[in-house]
């Protein structure tokens, strides 16, 4: 009997595959049918004759245009164009293939409906449980355009228990997980579980943290998330755009196309370093404590304090020539004219023409009093000296001329007067904000004025840059560039561009002044905040989601855990948990590894002068068992370790060399851990050990230089 069943059921499957290899080959067919279409029509826009009525240009830009949006909506590459089927539990048993984008046959049917639509929901959440009104689910393997495999899940219940956990499409799934890694994170879009897509799907106004372990899919649901929100929120969001923000520039070449190879291109991946145009260079700061203090939002009222410095009145008197008389210009005058641009709305540079209006106008109207109504000494005040009375070359009063025409006219004059514009120099300068930095940073008498009621002596001093650096020469650290962004913010130099969602990711380490930068790229409350307390290793660790929240003017939101590790083998899991329950203590949450493979964990200790020689060793053992890729990671600020193991070499297209924090939230098969005997501070280093390990999907080993240091055994145990 229950072979006749098995019989039943495999015959029924092959029906399903060949039913189903004939659909995939009809959505190809149909594809290529619409492209061809589409670029008939493009070549026939193109080949009308360029001139004729403005009407008929327009016509033909037009199409040219909405043709090639449409030919890149059609885009998906070399990925699968469907992967899914969804058979709802209805009378008519209606079903729905998913995949990359929508797709209609000729009859306008959907033949394939986008992952991000409404109705592929339940494609990804439906469980034995909760079936959605599904009665069965199937995963397609496409490969090469054709179907390879086929995965079928009965939802509704079927005397069967449901499987613990409830994974979507497991054989589907762990095929994926056990792929070798390439340099660029892939897409999960054909396996997205359901507690994966129910964070991808939130609404777009509302502040949410997603909180995990590593490789519980973090980054994953962030790109994903921000492909969903463009899809759905088209309308709004095409203007405005949505910003994806990540740690290091290393990581931003790592995700970068895992969005275009969903068919987004209306996504920004950036680092917050990145995000201030012009773009300076930058690297991250070598000093703990002087990335401390910079990213210190008391830094605001420095600055604030630094540029309110730059509006200053004239200490001492100042003569102007002006046509035959000169004019002077009186610090109590200066006084005035700054007191009229601090109370005019806006920011210094743009108050400036506050102050220019005043004093110009004040001084033409002294030059005026004294030049055309009188020329009596006993007129003259201290602003202007009428040295020259009998050789007046000044606009004198025609008759026609109102006082006010003659002010202007002067007013303008003076505008155009070097010597005025030195005034204006002095007491209420153009600020550029490299400038403003660079002098506060190698000026202590500047220092000491914008700090001094606001920061400690010992701080002022750290804030001091090497004197042999000019401004052209000048290196930044990534630190000073949010404090390049906030001066940018108080001169009012660069207007930033708002976005209509901005998703940060690794957003634990992310420090004050750094999330001000942010803050002012944001519409409000409209953030998705990724990352794990956990991982954090800057100068700003230990603080909670609420303390790092803060500076992004964010109060509200909604906390959310990922439960589920998708990278780590069950051995590289286990000491990955006992090292977060150090780092957390009793705050610390456990995920739950979900591959079933064991992975390798192993510890050597290796003379330095031997290191090259037995990590070219380890990189040819890894390289040559399997495909994949390898990192060999330092400490942070490991100079000396990182520079001797870059004579190692290595197939770049295979290994990365990096710090701790230059490898954060990436991705790779084996991971060497170099040298981790070196960090002196307890918290730092286990937090280091930790990010490092929880790179590998296969394998790690841990290399010392010295000895094996005691924690080791309790990480093994
Ligand atoms: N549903 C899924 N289907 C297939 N692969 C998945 C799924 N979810 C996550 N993964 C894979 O698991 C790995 C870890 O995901 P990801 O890098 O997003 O984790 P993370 O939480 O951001 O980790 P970290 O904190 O270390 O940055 C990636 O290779 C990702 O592709």
């Amino acid at each position: 009997m229950a072979g006749g069943n098995e019989e039943r059921e495999e015959q029924g499957h092959s029906a399903a595959f060949s039913r189903e290899y004939a659909y995939v080959e009809k959505a190809y067919a149909t594809l290529e049918k619409l492209r061809a279409r589409i670029e008939r029509s493009m070549r026939q826009a193109l080949e009308l004759p360029r001139g004729g009525t403005p009407q008929a240009r327009l016509e033909r830009d037009v199409t040219i245009e909405t043709s090639l949006a449409r030919l890149a909506r059609l885009e998906v590459g070399g990925h699968p164009l469907l992967f899914g089927r969804i058979d709802q539990d209805d009378e008519e048993q209606t079903s729905y293939h998913i995949g990359r984008i929508s797709l209609s046959d000729e009859n306008g049917d959907p033949l394939v409906v986008d992952w991000r639509a409404p109705v592929a929901e339940s494609f990804y959440r439906a469980t034995t449980l909760h079936p959605m009104g599904l009665r069965r689910r199937w995963h397609l393997g496409v490969a090469h355009r054709q179907l390879v495999g086929l995965e079928q899940e009965e939802l509704v219940r079927t005397g069967r228990d449901s499987e613990a956990g409830d994974l979507v499409g497991r054989a589907s799934l762990y095929a994926a997980l056990e792929r070798p890694r390439t340099m660029e994170m892939a897409n999960i879009v054909e396996t997205i579980q359901a507690d994966q897509d129910e964070l991808i799907r939130r609404p777009l106004n509302r502040a949410i943290i997603i909180e995990g372990s590593p490789g519980t899919g973090k980054t994953a649901v962030a790109l994903h998330r921000a492909a969903y929100l463009v899809y759905t929120y088209r309308w709004r969001l095409e203007r405005q755009g949505v910003l994806v923000l990540g740690p290091s520039e290393s990581f931003v070449r790592y995700v970068r196309s895992v969005l275009p190879s969903l068919g987004e291109s209306g996504v920004e991946v950036r680092s917050i370093a990145g995000l201030r145009e012009p773009r300076v260079q930058s690297m991250p700061g070598q000093d703990t404590a002087v990335a401390r203090l910079k990213g210190d939002e008391r830094l605001v009222r420095v600055l604030r304090k630094a540029v309110r410095d730059r509006e200053r009145p004239l200490r001492q008197a100042v003569h102007i020539p002006f046509g035959s008389r000169i004019l002077v210009v009186s610090p109590e005058l200066t006084q005035r004219a700054v007191r009229a641009g601090m109370t005019v709305r806006g920011r210094h540079n743009q108050r400036r023409k506050a102050v220019e209006d005043y004093l110009a106008r004040e001084l033409a109207i002294e030059f005026l009093r004294n030049g055309q109504l009188s020329t009596s000494p006993a007129d003259l005040d201290d602003n202007v000296i009428n040295l020259f009375d009998d050789d007046l070359d000044l606009p004198l009063q025609l008759p026609e001329e109102s006082e006010e025409d003659i002010i202007k006219d002067v007013v303008l004059q003076l505008r155009r007067a070097e010597n005025f514009q030195r005034v204006m120099e002095r007491i209420w300068p153009v600020l550029r904000s490299e400038e403003v930095l660079f002098d506060l940073w190698s000026r202590e008498p500047l220092r000491q004025l914008a700090a001094r009621s606001i920061l400690s002596d010992e701080e002022i001093a750290l804030l001091a840059r090497p004197a042999e650096q000019s401004l052209a020469t000048v290196e930044w650290s990534d630190e000073d560039v949010m404090l390049l962004d906030e001066i940018d913010a108080l001169v009012g130099a660069h207007e930033p561009k708002i976005y209509g969602h901005v998703i940060i990711d690794e957003a634990q380490d992310i420090s004050p002044m750094a999330a001000r930068v942010v803050r002012r790229r944001a519409s409000k409350d409209s953030l998705t905040v990724l990352g794990d307390l956990a991982q954090a290793l800057s100068p700003f660790r230990g603080r909670t989601w609420s303390e790092v929240l803060a500076p992004f003017g964010v109060v509200d939101f909604d906390l959310v855990r990922l439960p589920m590790n998708y990278r780590s083998p069950r051995r590289l899991a286990e000491a990955a948990g006992r090292l977060r329950g150090c780092i957390l203590g009793d705050q610390a949450d456990h995920e739950v590894p979900i591959r079933l493979v064991d992975g390798h964990l192993d510890v050597v200790v290796v003379d330095r002068g031997a290191l090259v020689a037995h990590l070219e060793n380890q990189l040819r053992q890894w390289l040559g068992e399997a495909e994949g890729t390898v990192a060999i990671v330092v400490p942070d600020n490991a100079v000396p370790l990182l520079d001797l193991i870059c004579k190692c070499k290595v197939d770049v297209t295979r290994v990365f060399v990096a710090s701790v924090s230059g490898v954060k939230g990436m991705e790779f098969d084996s991971v060497a851990l170099v040298g981790f005997d070196t960090v002196e501070e307890t918290d730092l280093l286990m937090r280091s050990v930790y990010v490092a390990l929880t790179r590998a999907t296969r394998s790690v080993s841990m290399v010392f230089l010295d000895s094996v240091p005691g924690w080791v055994e309790f990480v093994l145990a």
